[in-house]
């Protein structure tokens, strides 16, 4: 950290967009990192406020609600809910987890839209915007569809390709299509305020650039520098919309505020709601103070996609304004992927957290420890169902669940679970190596290196682990009992300590452990534990249990099946029909299930595999263009549909006797049709 030991923090992790629940992405993105560094504050009795809470504005909950056939303010009360929710289950320790759409917010929205008017910051331009002639309407961002002009994918969206990730303006689509009405849209003037992003280019330079941001981590340094390289331009702070805080301007009517200006703002707001709740000063830890070293330090948790909107965006506005600090640091991280794919909330592939705890109750720690594990800290990574099996069965239960169970039950087996002048840590070498536990563990946490903080605190429980094997206390109960006691309440001093650093990234599994010891759960990182003479331990019970095979095959074909949840592409992704066809024609297909018996990849082609297929007939070729989407060792033994009529053909130099069935979606991914359960190969399919 740059600041030492600043007087108070201010946290914040992005505000989720009330349009769908919470995945697993979002909590290894901007959610988890963050309860960890809080949490880390506050076992060190630092002055911290947490803030969140639900962005509600913007095109996207409109075009939901319409889609739905209800109001946005039914949306946005539906997801603030659910996501709320999900934040408490999974302990996520905001201090206030606000929304939005709470008039405080739209007030100091609109204070600071104004202060920035009143200084003339902003510049005024009329241009050309699309305008739905059917339904009297501007299209803003996602009101409107397009080509994009940089991939080529033809449902970009008016202020962003999803597929390629580049930023839009509605002009730049190629054949652009009104959401509403489906239509072409007309160009009409209208009038918008700009943040003059070139006007302050220079001072961020010097804020970042030349500032110590070099600290910051390279993902987030390197895109701002490069941003920067590029040459910022104005950026428009307002819209035609129906939904959204309103321009607080007489000549504005009917214009809202654009939602990456008030969404930030958003985190002041929340603040000054539980600084009201609470009779806290808001201001100190937002304002500058009169002495900078008095100044609150501000830190924004957010994932890659949002950099561009928390250095560059809302850093300026801040400064225009004049009297706001600026963050400290902005540890973005990458993005987690789920199976070897992109989390995707339209394609339902994601694990959702309101599901994953109908499914796995209880094993909230269970999924922040395997989260926290496989952080996309500075690249993109990867969630697999097995990788979370055996991260718990062989970490979580086989290392530290293992250590504590096991001394637990020693102590009871032959000491009635009772301790004797176990007052302090009777083995220096272990109390030394503790100690470099916390203070590495610090020093990780201050770096925002979450996957190595949680690999240290494992680190302890090994330790502990190979404490107990060199001592063998269950060999040396008989001959030596006061030794063996000693060994094993120097191990008890052990899981009171992992207990104390579980605190921060394991809070459930850290309450449970106290529990078991019978001790206090303080609340603070405690350097030293006293356990009174006779001192009574609970009843032993298993922190963790095994997951089995069978659990990770039900999640995979969850996922495989794919059943959409939250359907958000329409009618308006699918192909157009084609003309009905006579009963005979259908019936003159010959469709069998069929099996895979070896894949290769032809030679020279990127799309085609060589597939030798068992229909149940024979052995036949197929050539089949998936390569782009299966590996041919991942495939053999998969079972197919195949046409088995179809004229053979040669392709590539090789014949072709027949066509594997596949599915494609609208954004040209295939995958197999196959009966839903095995067949044999040559079973009629009609
Ligand atoms: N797969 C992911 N990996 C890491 N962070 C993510 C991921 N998906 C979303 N986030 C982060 O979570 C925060 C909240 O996300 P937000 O509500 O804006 O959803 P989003 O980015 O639109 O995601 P989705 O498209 O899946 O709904 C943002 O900071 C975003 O960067
Ligand atoms: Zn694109």
């Amino acid at each position: 950290m740059t600041t030492k030991n600043p007087k108070k923090y201010t946290v914040t992790s992005a505000l989720p967009y009330a349009n769908g629940p919470l995945h697993i992405g979002h909590l290894a993105g901007a959610y988890i990192p963050a309860d960890i560094f809080v949490r880390h504050l506050r076992l060190q009795q630092k002055d911290v406020v947490y803030v969140c809470g639900s962005d509600e504005h913007g095109a996207a909950i409109t075009i939901k609600a319409k889609k739905e056939g209800t109001t946005p303010q039914a949306i946005i009360d539906k997801y603030h809910n659910q996501i709320k929710q999900s934040f408490e289950d999974f302990g996520i320790g905001f201090d206030i987890y606000h929304r939005t759409s709470a008039p405080i917010h739209h007030d100091l929205s609109k204070e600071f839209f104004l202060n920035l008017y009143e200084k003339d910051e902003f510049v005024e331009k009329f241009s050309d915007q699309y305008y739905d002639e059917e339904y009297h309407q501007f299209l803003a961002d996602r009101y409107i569809t397009g080509t994009c002009p940089s991939c080529g994918n033809d449902s970009a969206y008016g202020d962003q390709c999803e597929k390629c990730g580049t930023s839009l303006s509605p002009t730049e689509l190629i054949n652009p299509k009104s959401t509403l009405s489906g239509k072409t849209p007309v160009l009409k003037p209208t009038k918008h305020w700009y943040l003059p992003l070139d006007k302050y280019q220079p001072w961020l330079e010097k804020w970042l650039l030349e500032g110590k941001k070099d600290n910051w981590k390279t993902n987030v340094y390197g895109q701002c520098s490069s941003w920067l390289k590029q040459g910022l331009q104005p950026r428009s702070m307002t819209r035609d919309l129906d939904w959204g805080v309103d321009v607080p301007l007489e000549e504005a009517e009917g214009k809202k505020l654009y939602v990456w200006l008030d969404a930030p703002i958003g985190y002041i707001s929340a603040t000054k709601q539980w600084a009201l709740d609470h009779g806290k000063d808001w201001k100190s830890y937002w304002k500058k103070q009169e002495n900078p070293e008095d100044d609150a330090c501000l830190i924004h948790f957010i994932g890659k996609d949002n950099i561009v909107f928390h250095c560059i965006t809302f850093p300026s506005i801040l400064h225009a304004h004049g009297e706001y600090i600026l963050p400290e640091h902005v540890p973005a991280n990458e993005f987690l992927n789920l199976e070897g794919d992109k989390l995707s909330t339209s394609r339902n592939h994601a694990v959702w957290l309101h599901e994953y705890l109908e499914e796995l109750p209880n094993k909230q720690d269970e999924l922040r420890y395997v989260l926290t594990s496989i952080m996309p800290e500075t690249s993109d990574s990867e969630f697999t169902w097995k990788d979370y099996q055996a991260r718990i069965n062989n970490e979580l239960v086989a290392i530290l669940g293992n250590f504590v169970n096991r001394v637990m039950i020693l102590m009871h087996k032959y000491f009635e679970g009772k301790t004797l002048g176990a007052t302090s840590l009777k083995d220096d070498t272990l109390q030394n190596q503790l100690k470099e536990a916390y203070t590495e563990i610090d020093t990780y946490l201050n770096d925002f290196k979450f996957r190595n903080g949680v690999a240290r605190l494992m680190d302890v429980a090994r330790l502990g682990n190979k404490y107990l094997t060199e001592k063998e206390p269950w060999k040396t109960f008989k001959e030596k009992p006061e030794e063996t006691r000693e060994v094993l309440q120097n191990c008890l001093h052990i899981i009171a300590h992992l207990g104390s650093l579980s605190q921060a990234f394991l809070p459930r599994t850290a309450t449970k452990i106290f529990a078991m010891l019978n001790l206090p759960e303080t609340g603070l990182y405690q350097q030293d534990f006293k356990f009174a003479d006779g001192h009574q331990l609970s009843t032993p019970s298993l922190l963790f249990e095994k997951i089995e095979d069978e659990l990770v095959e039900k999640q995979l074909a969850k996922l495989n099946s794919k059943k959409p949840v939250v359907e958000e592409h329409t009618a308006k992704d699918a192909l157009p029909a084609k003309a009905n066809i006579s009963f005979d024609n259908f019936a003159s297909l010959d469709i069998r299930a069929g099996k895979i018996l070896a894949a290769e990849k032809v030679a020279k082609t990127k799309k085609l595999l060589k597939l030798t297929i068992d229909t149940g007939l024979d052995e036949r070729t197929v050539v089949s263009g998936i390569a782009e989407y299966y590996n041919p060792e991942d495939i053999v033994g998969q079972h197919v549909s195949i046409l088995i009529n179809l004229e053979p053909r040669e392709i590539k130099g090789i014949l072709s006797q027949g066509m594997i069935l596949m599915a494609e979606n609208s954004d040209g991914k295939l995958t197999f049709v196959t009966p839903t359960q095995t067949f044999a190969p040559g079973s009629v399919i009609r």
